[in-house]
Protein backbone atom coordinates (compact mmCIF):
# COMPACT_ATOMS: atom_id res chain seq x y z
CA UNK A 1 0.00 0.00 0.00
CA UNK A 2 0.99 3.57 -0.57
CA UNK A 3 -0.40 6.62 0.02
CA UNK A 4 0.91 10.15 -2.07
CA UNK A 5 2.25 11.75 1.66
CA UNK A 6 6.11 12.12 1.42
CA UNK A 7 6.61 8.88 4.07
CA UNK A 8 10.39 8.05 4.92
CA UNK A 9 9.95 5.19 2.98
CA UNK A 10 9.11 7.20 -0.52
CA UNK A 11 11.82 9.47 0.41
CA UNK A 12 14.28 6.06 -0.30
CA UNK A 13 15.74 6.36 2.79
CA UNK A 14 18.10 3.44 2.37
CA UNK A 15 20.11 5.05 -0.11
CA UNK A 16 20.98 8.54 0.85
CA UNK A 17 21.53 9.56 4.70
CA UNK A 18 19.38 11.52 6.72
CA UNK A 19 20.12 15.26 8.01
CA UNK A 20 19.33 16.09 12.43
CA UNK A 21 15.39 16.38 11.10
CA UNK A 22 15.53 12.73 9.02
CA UNK A 23 15.25 14.58 5.74
CA UNK A 24 17.28 13.33 2.78
CA UNK A 25 20.42 14.56 2.19
CA UNK A 26 23.29 13.39 -0.10
CA UNK A 27 26.61 13.62 1.89
CA UNK A 28 25.57 11.63 4.85
CA UNK A 29 26.12 8.12 4.85
CA UNK A 30 23.79 5.29 4.29
CA UNK A 31 21.04 4.88 6.73
CA UNK A 32 20.96 1.76 8.21
CA UNK A 33 16.89 0.12 7.71
CA UNK A 34 15.42 -1.34 10.43
CA UNK A 35 14.37 -4.92 10.44
CA UNK A 36 15.03 -5.66 14.14
CA UNK A 37 11.32 -7.28 14.00
CA UNK A 38 10.89 -8.54 11.08
CA UNK A 39 11.83 -12.02 11.36
CA UNK A 40 9.79 -14.51 14.26
CA UNK A 41 11.59 -13.93 17.85
CA UNK A 42 10.92 -16.51 20.14
CA UNK A 43 10.35 -14.65 22.91
CA UNK A 44 10.08 -10.88 22.37
CA UNK A 45 12.36 -9.53 25.09
CA UNK A 46 11.42 -5.74 26.34
CA UNK A 47 12.91 -3.32 24.24
CA UNK A 48 16.39 -1.77 24.99
CA UNK A 49 18.32 0.99 23.16
CA UNK A 50 21.09 -1.26 22.86
CA UNK A 51 23.46 -1.58 20.18
CA UNK A 52 21.55 -3.44 17.75
CA UNK A 53 18.69 -0.32 17.80
CA UNK A 54 21.25 2.69 17.61
CA UNK A 55 22.58 1.10 14.07
CA UNK A 56 19.00 1.65 12.74
CA UNK A 57 17.24 4.29 15.00
CA UNK A 58 16.96 7.17 12.80
CA UNK A 59 15.50 4.71 10.35
CA UNK A 60 13.44 3.18 12.80
CA UNK A 61 11.91 6.19 14.84
CA UNK A 62 11.18 8.10 11.10
CA UNK A 63 9.14 4.83 10.62
CA UNK A 64 7.89 4.59 13.52
CA UNK A 65 6.52 8.47 14.88
CA UNK A 66 3.72 9.81 12.83
CA UNK A 67 4.97 13.58 12.68
CA UNK A 68 8.57 13.20 13.64
CA UNK A 69 10.49 15.48 10.69
CA UNK A 70 7.66 18.07 12.10
CA UNK A 71 8.39 18.02 15.61
CA UNK A 72 11.99 18.07 15.22
CA UNK A 73 11.67 21.50 12.72
CA UNK A 74 9.33 22.95 15.31
CA UNK A 75 11.83 22.10 17.88
CA UNK A 76 14.75 24.16 16.17
CA UNK A 77 12.09 26.99 15.51
CA UNK A 78 11.21 27.30 19.46
CA UNK A 79 14.72 27.12 20.18
CA UNK A 80 14.86 30.40 18.16
CA UNK A 81 12.40 31.98 19.99
CA UNK A 82 13.13 30.32 24.03
CA UNK A 83 16.80 29.71 24.54
CA UNK A 84 17.75 33.08 26.67
CA UNK A 85 21.40 34.71 26.19
CA UNK A 86 23.89 32.86 29.42
CA UNK A 87 21.38 30.07 29.95
CA UNK A 88 21.65 26.15 29.30
CA UNK A 89 19.58 23.97 27.26
CA UNK A 90 18.33 20.41 28.17
CA UNK A 91 18.11 17.68 25.55
CA UNK A 92 16.79 15.14 27.88
CA UNK A 93 16.81 11.37 26.68
CA UNK A 94 18.84 12.89 23.85
CA UNK A 95 19.69 9.49 21.59
CA UNK A 96 21.65 10.22 18.62
CA UNK A 97 20.87 13.85 18.94
CA UNK A 98 19.12 14.85 16.57
CA UNK A 99 16.95 17.69 18.25
CA UNK A 100 20.47 18.89 20.08
CA UNK A 101 21.78 19.62 16.48
CA UNK A 102 19.28 21.42 15.13
CA UNK A 103 18.86 23.19 18.26
CA UNK A 104 22.50 24.25 18.10
CA UNK A 105 21.70 26.19 15.11
CA UNK A 106 19.78 28.81 17.08
CA UNK A 107 21.36 28.71 20.06
CA UNK A 108 24.19 31.63 20.56
CA UNK A 109 28.15 30.75 21.93
CA UNK A 110 27.44 31.85 25.20
CA UNK A 111 25.05 28.93 25.81
CA UNK A 112 25.50 25.40 26.13
CA UNK A 113 23.24 22.04 25.02
CA UNK A 114 23.60 19.34 27.56
CA UNK A 115 22.52 16.09 25.78
CA UNK A 116 21.39 13.30 27.93
CA UNK A 117 21.37 9.72 27.71
CA UNK A 118 21.42 6.82 29.81
CA UNK A 119 22.18 4.17 26.77
CA UNK A 120 25.56 3.58 26.33
CA UNK A 121 25.37 2.79 23.05
CA UNK A 122 23.53 5.85 22.04
CA UNK A 123 26.02 8.40 23.79
CA UNK A 124 29.14 6.90 22.39
CA UNK A 125 27.50 7.13 18.99
CA UNK A 126 26.80 10.76 19.45
CA UNK A 127 30.12 11.16 20.75
CA UNK A 128 31.57 10.13 17.69
CA UNK A 129 29.08 12.23 15.57
CA UNK A 130 29.96 15.39 17.10
CA UNK A 131 33.72 14.33 17.01
CA UNK A 132 32.91 14.37 13.30
CA UNK A 133 31.68 17.49 12.90
CA UNK A 134 33.62 20.97 12.87
CA UNK A 135 32.38 23.41 15.72
CA UNK A 136 31.14 26.75 14.59
CA UNK A 137 32.20 29.22 16.96
CA UNK A 138 29.28 31.33 16.78
CA UNK A 139 27.16 28.43 17.88
CA UNK A 140 26.36 27.01 21.34
CA UNK A 141 28.32 24.27 22.27
CA UNK A 142 26.94 20.92 23.05
CA UNK A 143 28.06 18.60 26.39
CA UNK A 144 26.74 15.06 25.79
CA UNK A 145 26.49 12.93 29.43
CA UNK A 146 25.66 9.68 30.02
CA UNK A 147 23.52 9.48 32.72
CA UNK A 148 19.67 9.03 33.98
CA UNK A 149 17.25 12.16 33.46
CA UNK A 150 15.70 11.71 36.27
CA UNK A 151 18.85 12.27 38.37
CA UNK A 152 20.67 14.70 35.82
CA UNK A 153 20.98 17.91 38.09
CA UNK A 154 19.53 21.24 35.75
CA UNK A 155 19.79 24.84 36.39
CA UNK A 156 19.79 28.45 34.58
CA UNK A 157 18.16 26.89 32.02
CA UNK A 158 15.79 28.37 29.52
CA UNK A 159 14.77 25.65 26.97
CA UNK A 160 14.57 21.80 27.86
CA UNK A 161 13.11 19.17 25.45
CA UNK A 162 11.56 15.57 26.87
CA UNK A 163 11.14 14.37 22.48
CA UNK A 164 10.12 10.78 23.37
CA UNK A 165 11.81 10.45 26.28
CA UNK A 166 9.45 10.38 29.04
CA UNK A 167 6.84 8.21 27.82
CA UNK A 168 9.87 5.62 29.08
CA UNK A 169 10.44 7.07 32.80
CA UNK A 170 8.48 5.49 35.55
CA UNK A 171 5.26 6.46 35.58
CA UNK A 172 5.67 7.37 39.71
CA UNK A 173 9.23 9.25 38.37
CA UNK A 174 7.12 11.70 35.68
CA UNK A 175 6.28 14.10 38.40
CA UNK A 176 9.56 14.34 39.82
CA UNK A 177 11.32 15.06 36.93
CA UNK A 178 8.83 17.58 35.22
CA UNK A 179 8.95 19.75 38.98
CA UNK A 180 12.85 19.52 38.42
CA UNK A 181 12.61 20.86 34.96
CA UNK A 182 10.20 23.61 36.24
CA UNK A 183 12.46 24.85 39.20
CA UNK A 184 15.17 24.59 36.43
CA UNK A 185 13.94 26.97 34.40
CA UNK A 186 14.15 30.68 34.15
CA UNK A 187 11.40 32.83 34.18
CA UNK A 188 10.09 32.96 30.21
CA UNK A 189 11.94 29.39 29.79
CA UNK A 190 10.13 26.34 28.21
CA UNK A 191 9.51 22.77 28.15
CA UNK A 192 8.60 20.83 25.25
CA UNK A 193 7.26 17.45 25.70
CA UNK A 194 6.56 15.06 22.56
CA UNK A 195 4.60 11.58 23.55
CA UNK A 196 2.66 8.86 22.47
CA UNK A 197 -0.48 9.51 24.64
CA UNK A 198 -3.52 6.77 25.39
CA UNK A 199 -7.21 7.50 25.22
CA UNK A 200 -9.94 6.59 27.82
CA UNK A 201 -12.40 6.96 25.12
CA UNK A 202 -12.36 2.91 23.97
CA UNK A 203 -13.53 3.86 20.14
CA UNK A 204 -10.52 6.95 20.59
CA UNK A 205 -7.61 4.33 21.40
CA UNK A 206 -9.18 2.35 19.13
CA UNK A 207 -9.21 3.78 15.80
CA UNK A 208 -5.93 6.23 16.73
CA UNK A 209 -3.97 2.79 17.44
CA UNK A 210 -4.82 1.43 14.00
CA UNK A 211 -4.30 4.74 12.21
CA UNK A 212 -0.66 4.29 13.85
CA UNK A 213 -0.39 0.76 12.34
CA UNK A 214 -1.56 1.84 9.00
CA UNK A 215 1.44 4.58 8.91
CA UNK A 216 4.16 1.94 10.24
CA UNK A 217 2.28 -0.69 7.46
CA UNK A 218 2.41 2.45 4.84
CA UNK A 219 6.28 3.13 6.39
CA UNK A 220 6.95 -0.68 5.23
CA UNK A 221 6.88 -2.58 8.73
CA UNK A 222 4.89 -5.91 8.64
CA UNK A 223 2.71 -6.72 10.43
CA UNK A 224 5.18 -9.19 12.22
CA UNK A 225 7.17 -6.56 12.36
CA UNK A 226 4.32 -4.24 14.24
CA UNK A 227 2.79 -6.95 16.45
CA UNK A 228 6.68 -8.30 17.77
CA UNK A 229 7.07 -4.29 18.08
CA UNK A 230 4.06 -3.48 20.64
CA UNK A 231 5.22 -6.52 22.35
CA UNK A 232 9.11 -5.90 23.12
CA UNK A 233 7.21 -1.85 24.07
CA UNK A 234 4.53 -3.34 26.17
CA UNK A 235 6.51 -2.92 29.73
CA UNK A 236 8.76 -0.12 28.34
CA UNK A 237 6.45 2.28 26.58
CA UNK A 238 3.77 3.58 29.18
CA UNK A 239 1.84 6.27 27.61
CA UNK A 240 -0.69 8.40 29.23
CA UNK A 241 -3.55 10.51 28.62
CA UNK A 242 -3.47 14.28 27.57
CA UNK A 243 -5.35 14.98 30.39
CA UNK A 244 -3.05 13.63 32.68
CA UNK A 245 0.11 15.02 30.67
CA UNK A 246 -1.46 18.70 30.70
CA UNK A 247 -2.66 18.30 34.74
CA UNK A 248 0.57 17.27 35.61
CA UNK A 249 2.51 20.38 33.69
CA UNK A 250 0.18 22.52 36.07
CA UNK A 251 0.93 21.01 38.98
CA UNK A 252 4.70 21.46 38.29
CA UNK A 253 4.03 25.04 38.53
CA UNK A 254 3.89 26.07 34.45
CA UNK A 255 1.95 29.31 33.83
CA UNK A 256 0.99 28.16 29.86
CA UNK A 257 0.74 24.86 28.74
CA UNK A 258 -0.63 23.72 25.16
CA UNK A 259 -0.61 20.97 22.77
CA UNK A 260 0.83 22.48 19.72
CA UNK A 261 0.85 19.31 17.72
CA UNK A 262 -1.06 16.21 17.31
CA UNK A 263 -0.73 13.17 14.74
CA UNK A 264 -2.48 10.37 15.44
CA UNK A 265 -1.32 8.88 19.01
CA UNK A 266 1.46 11.33 19.35
CA UNK A 267 1.59 14.78 20.53
CA UNK A 268 3.54 17.43 21.72
CA UNK A 269 3.08 20.05 23.56
CA UNK A 270 4.65 23.46 25.28
CA UNK A 271 4.74 24.57 28.87
CA UNK A 272 6.00 27.95 29.45
CA UNK A 273 6.72 29.26 32.72
CA UNK A 274 5.51 32.47 33.79
CA UNK A 275 7.60 35.49 33.58
CA UNK A 276 8.80 38.14 31.35
CA UNK A 277 12.81 36.69 29.52
CA UNK A 278 15.32 39.51 30.52
C1 LIG B 1 12.55 7.67 21.59
S1 LIG B 1 14.13 8.02 22.12
C2 LIG B 1 14.21 9.80 22.08
C3 LIG B 1 14.39 10.39 20.72
C4 LIG B 1 15.17 11.67 20.70
N1 LIG B 1 14.79 12.57 21.75
C5 LIG B 1 15.01 12.33 19.35
O1 LIG B 1 14.45 13.45 19.29
O2 LIG B 1 15.46 11.76 18.34
C6 LIG B 1 14.13 7.82 23.86
C7 LIG B 1 15.51 8.02 24.46
O3 LIG B 1 15.36 8.21 25.85
C8 LIG B 1 16.44 7.55 26.48
N2 LIG B 1 16.04 7.31 27.88
C9 LIG B 1 15.02 6.55 28.32
N3 LIG B 1 14.98 6.60 29.69
C10 LIG B 1 15.99 7.41 30.07
C11 LIG B 1 16.46 7.87 31.34
N4 LIG B 1 15.88 7.50 32.49
N5 LIG B 1 17.53 8.70 31.37
C12 LIG B 1 18.14 9.09 30.23
N6 LIG B 1 17.73 8.69 29.00
C13 LIG B 1 16.67 7.87 28.92
C14 LIG B 1 16.66 6.29 25.67
O4 LIG B 1 17.94 5.74 25.88
C15 LIG B 1 16.43 6.80 24.26
O5 LIG B 1 17.63 7.21 23.65
O1 LIG C 1 4.93 3.10 19.33
C1 LIG C 1 5.65 2.51 18.54
O2 LIG C 1 5.29 1.50 17.91
C2 LIG C 1 6.98 3.03 18.31
O3 LIG C 1 7.74 2.40 17.61
C3 LIG C 1 7.32 4.32 18.95
C4 LIG C 1 8.77 4.54 19.34
C5 LIG C 1 8.83 5.83 20.21
O4 LIG C 1 7.85 6.54 20.31
O5 LIG C 1 9.91 6.07 20.76
C6 LIG C 1 9.31 3.45 20.15
C7 LIG C 1 10.62 3.09 20.14
C8 LIG C 1 11.60 3.76 19.26
O6 LIG C 1 12.25 4.72 20.03
C9 LIG C 1 10.95 4.46 18.14
C10 LIG C 1 9.61 4.78 18.16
Amino acid sequence: MSFGFASPDNANLNTTGPDPMGRVENQQPPMKRDRIYSLPHGRVGDFTFDEQVVEVFPDMIARSVPGYASILSMIEQLAGRFVQPHTNVYDLGCSLGAATLLMQRQVPRDCTIHAVDNAPAMIDRLRLKLQATLPDPNQGTVEVHQADVCEFPMTNASFVVLNLTLQFIATEQRATLLNAVADALVPGGALLVSEKICFEDAKQQSLLNDLHHDFKRANGYSDLEIAQKRTALENRLLPETMKTHVDRLYAAGFDCVVPWFQCFNFVSILAVKAGAAP
